[in-house]
């Protein structure tokens, strides 16, 4: 089985295309305002409503949302799944509530962060913030991917944080991981996403 990727923080027809046509599993949509990768609802319904049913599938990222802000995104978005940024107790009532797939994110700094358990369809592995970040992820920060060797995961797993085309070999051999996700490694710029880095990760995380 391939590495699985996702490219997160689409916000254009140019990186949603691209990613596509690498072969890209996941695209992430950013539903926080304080981020750079923020789109609009009304954004995100215009770029996912227009994607292959067999490309790649279409998750919605939230840090501490209400019922409510889930709500108002997916009456317009079609999401395949949510990934989601709170405690373990609330993302899994929002796995309960919304009916969907969902993801948990999980700020590594030690082994010790790593669950052993959780009741989540899957988890996203990431560096912690560093300290003076406003936002909990997408700070192109990574952690040591070591920590993970050995790992016995409760559910299936990715790897995020400091990605890009030129580490991420280096980050699965060292890691284990199956998986991996990247937004600011694939960018030119905070925010816009280049279509030949997305194709040049795809290409190394499947080397
Ligand atoms: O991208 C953001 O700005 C962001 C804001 C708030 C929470 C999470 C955010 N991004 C998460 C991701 O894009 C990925 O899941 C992952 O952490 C990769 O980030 P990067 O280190 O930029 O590759």
């Amino acid at each position: 089985m391939p590495v699985r990727v996702k490219i997160c923080g689409i916000r254009d027809h140019a990186g949603l295309d691209a990613a596509a046509q690498a072969g890209a599993d996941w695209v992430g949509f950013v539903f926080f305002s304080r981020s750079p990768r923020y789109v609009t609802a009304q954004a995100a319904s215009a770029l996912a409503r227009d994607m292959a049913v067999d490309g790649p599938k279409r998750i919605g990222l939230f840090v501490r949302p209400t019922d409510d802000d889930i709500r108002r995104v997916l009456d317009h978005v079609p999401l395949d799944g949510l990934q989601i940024y709170d405690d373990a107790g609330r993302i899994e009532a929002i796995r309960t509530h919304s009916g969907l797939p969902v993801w948990g994110a999980v700020g590594i700094a030690s082994r010790h962060d790593l669950p052993e358990t959780c009741r989540v369809d899957g988890l996203v592995i990431e560096s912690r913030a560093p300290a003076g970040s406003d936002r909990p992820g997408g700070n192109a920060h990574a952690f040591d991917w070591t920590l993970t060797h050995g790992w016995q995961a409760p559910v299936p797993w990715l790897l995020a944080g400091g990605l890009n085309p030129d580490n991420v070999q280096r980050a699965i051999q060292h890691s284990g991981a199956r998986a991996v996700d990247v937004s600011s490694g694939v960018e030119s710029a905070p925010g816009v996403k280049s279509p030949e880095l997305i194709r040049r990760f795809v290409q190394a995380a499947r080397a």
